[in-house]
């Protein structure tokens, strides 16, 4: 089976330290022996992050706005072509700082529908002074887009750590916790922080295990830091949580064979409730012609479509901590009994 490629998703505010994060995974990509691409997103018509990258990494620029917002589509098709034209190991898409992970998860899964793609858990990265000067005035859009892009990661890396004091820190810390209690955080300078690097690199050694690792590798981290944070003074500035699962989850399962319509539709209606967007391309045992399915807040579509190019039978769900596996086995039932009839 071809093998999926691996996509990471950089979020975090204006200038919160996501290009000097991307520099150091392009280098350990590199001396890795991987072949990344990257997808800039900028707002203005210039991309001058991309200035700061390697030039001989491939990279594919969305620019004059926010991708999350006018390039939606354009982010699916840059992300089809840039796996068709440069095959790369791995693909790491930096979102402007105005955008809306969701949005962007949106997007990309949106390509999956047609190319294998293993989406890793979101990673945002917080200016820690910026946001302290945020919450301290608690108002205005930035704050909640600084809220919203909190609350979508897996990981969080809490930047700039220099800039404030361990008070400060502290108290940082506490907050990002009540906002997101499923992320592990990480302070950092330079973004340059062990554990997250140790998260990268063992989570490209399980890309291709579909969907696993959303959930394995901050639980591996954490746990191994559970054990850390029992020896630390208890005068430490931080504690990593504890992220058994990650918060905002991606589950993409690719068909062996066509599965009955009806039996497909029935387990769609049964989804759990924290899956509130889900889509698809099916082709079913019972019915002709192929399927494009849509499911977002508890409705669902169906649509006969005639694809141009070949794209395999796939359902992506998105969602908020629901069970990954429950949601495999049932696809996996249906394939069985398809096989059995
Ligand atoms: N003091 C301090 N400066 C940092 C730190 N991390 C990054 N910077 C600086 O902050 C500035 C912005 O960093 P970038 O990595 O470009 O931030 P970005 O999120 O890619 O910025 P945008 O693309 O504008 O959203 C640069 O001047 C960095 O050198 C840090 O931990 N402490």
């Amino acid at each position: 089976m071809e093998k999926a490629t691996p996509v990471y998703v950089l979020s975090g505010f204006l200038g919160s330290g996501k290009t000097t994060l991307l520099e150091q995974w392009i280098t350990t990509l590199k001396q890795a022996g991987l072949k990344p691409a990257i997808i800039m997103n900028e707002l203005g018509e210039v991309n001058l992050d991309g200035l700061a990258v390697d030039a001989d990494v491939p990279m594919t620029e969305v620019l004059g706005g926010c991708i999350c917002c006018s390039g939606r589509e354009d982010l699916g098709m840059q992300l089809a072509e840039l796996i068709d034209s440069e095959h790369p190991d791995v693909i790491i898409i930096e979102a402007t700082g105005a955008a809306n992970p969701m949005e962007i998860l949106d997007g990309i899964t949106e390509t999956s529908l047609f190319m294998r793609m293993d989406l890793k858990p979101l990673v945002t990265v917080v200016d820690a002074a910026h946001l302290l000067g945020l919450y301290r005035d608690q108002k205005g859009k930035t704050y909640r887009l600084m809220q919203d892009q909190i609350r979508c990661a897996s990981i969080l890396i809490l930047n700039k750590q220099d800039r404030v004091t361990s008070e400060e820190l502290t108290e940082l810390g506490a907050l990002l916790n009540r906002w997101n209690p499923h992320a592990a955080v990480y302070p950092a300078v330079r973004c340059k922080s062990r554990e997250v690097m140790a998260w990268f690199e063992d989570s490209l050694n399980g890309s291709g295990d579909n969907g696993t690792p959303w959930a394995r590798p901050v639980r591996e981290t954490s746990e191994k830091h559970q054990e850390e944070e029992q020896a630390e003074p208890p005068s430490s500035p931080f504690k990593v949580l504890n992220a058994s699962h990650s918060h905002v989850m991606v589950y993409t399962h690719y068909f062996e064979v066509p599965v009955n319509s009806e039996a497909f539709e029935a387990l769609i209606a049964g989804l759990p409730r924290d899956v509130y967007r889900a889509k698809g391309v099916l082709t079913f045992s019972d019915t002709s012609g192929r399927y494009l399915f849509q499911y977002a807040y508890r409705a669902s579509d169906f649509m006969k479509i005639n694809p141009q190019k070949p794209v395999p039978d796939v359902a992506v769900f998105i969602g908020e901590h629901f069970d990954q596996q429950q949601i495999r086995a049932q696809l996996l039932e249906l394939e069985q009994e398809a096989r059995d009839n």
